[in-house]
């Protein structure tokens, strides 16, 4: 397990993240920049699942970011699938813009999602990876994964696991990791108005209670 921060405060929250798409698009290399800051100059192909790790402190609360970086191969999944998505908070989609058939299999992937029951309420986004190895203005799957994006309420990341900064990749996760966050805050709230309401009714009952009928 890669992981770049060592120290875990007594309290703190993890994230389980999932890095989805087909073999080679680049899902390690992602994970690695993220984690680690740097591209990896070699990565071998994943074999059911790696793991790494990322603390952050967003709105004063510590976070630990769990990236699950699943295999692209589906020989190399079958064993472990059912466990990637156990208690999942986000999603990442990764497709390869030199390589159209990775886009098509996006819907797919979405498709396994929904089958894991990930309804669409979790938090995901698409990454079209690679970008330095293509001209965008000439390159038809980057508009359609914009639009695919945009028509499954997602943000969209044009990015080069490569080439780009720690900046960029931290950007890419962070809003993910804020949007969970939010959605947290607001299943709390729910739950606390849950929790509160039959006190509120007791106080009522007792009320009821003294009231003199006379
Ligand atoms: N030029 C370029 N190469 C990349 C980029 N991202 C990944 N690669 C290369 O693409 C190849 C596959 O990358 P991986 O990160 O192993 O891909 P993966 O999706 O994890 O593959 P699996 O583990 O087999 O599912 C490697 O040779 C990487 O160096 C990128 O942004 N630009």
């Amino acid at each position: 397990m890669d992981s770049c921060e060592f120290w875990v405060p007594a309290i703190c929250r993890t994230c389980k993240i999932i890095v989805l798409g087909d073999a080679g698009v680049g899902k390690t290399s992602l994970s690695h920049l993220y984690c680690t800051g740097r591209f990896p100059e070699k990565t071998d192909s994943t074999i059911g699942v790696d793991f790494r790790e990322k603390l952050l402190q967003v709105a004063g609360e510590k976070i630990k970011v769990q990236l699950w970086d699943t295999a692209g191969q589906e020989r190399f999944r079958r064993c472990m699938v059912q466990h990637y998505y156990r208690n999942v908070h986000a999603v990442v989609f990764v497709y390869d813009v030199t390589n159209t058939s990775s886009f098509r299999s996006l819907p797919l992937w979405m498709e396994e999602c929904q089958q894991h029951l990930l309804g669409p309420d979790v938090p995901r986004v698409l990454v079209a990876n690679k970008a330095d190895l293509v001209t965008v203005s000439m390159n038809p799957t980057i508009e359609q994964g914009r639009h695919l994006a945009e028509v499954h309420s997602m943000p969209f990341y044009l990015f080069s696991a490569k080439g780009g900064s720690r900046e960029q990749v931290d950007t890419i996760f962070g809003k993910l990791v804020q949007q969970i966050s939010r959605q947290r805050g607001k299943k709390t709230e729910i739950v606390r108005s849950i929790k509160l309401r039959p006190k509120a009714n007791a106080v009522e009952e007792k009320k009821e209670k003294w009231t003199c009928n006379c």
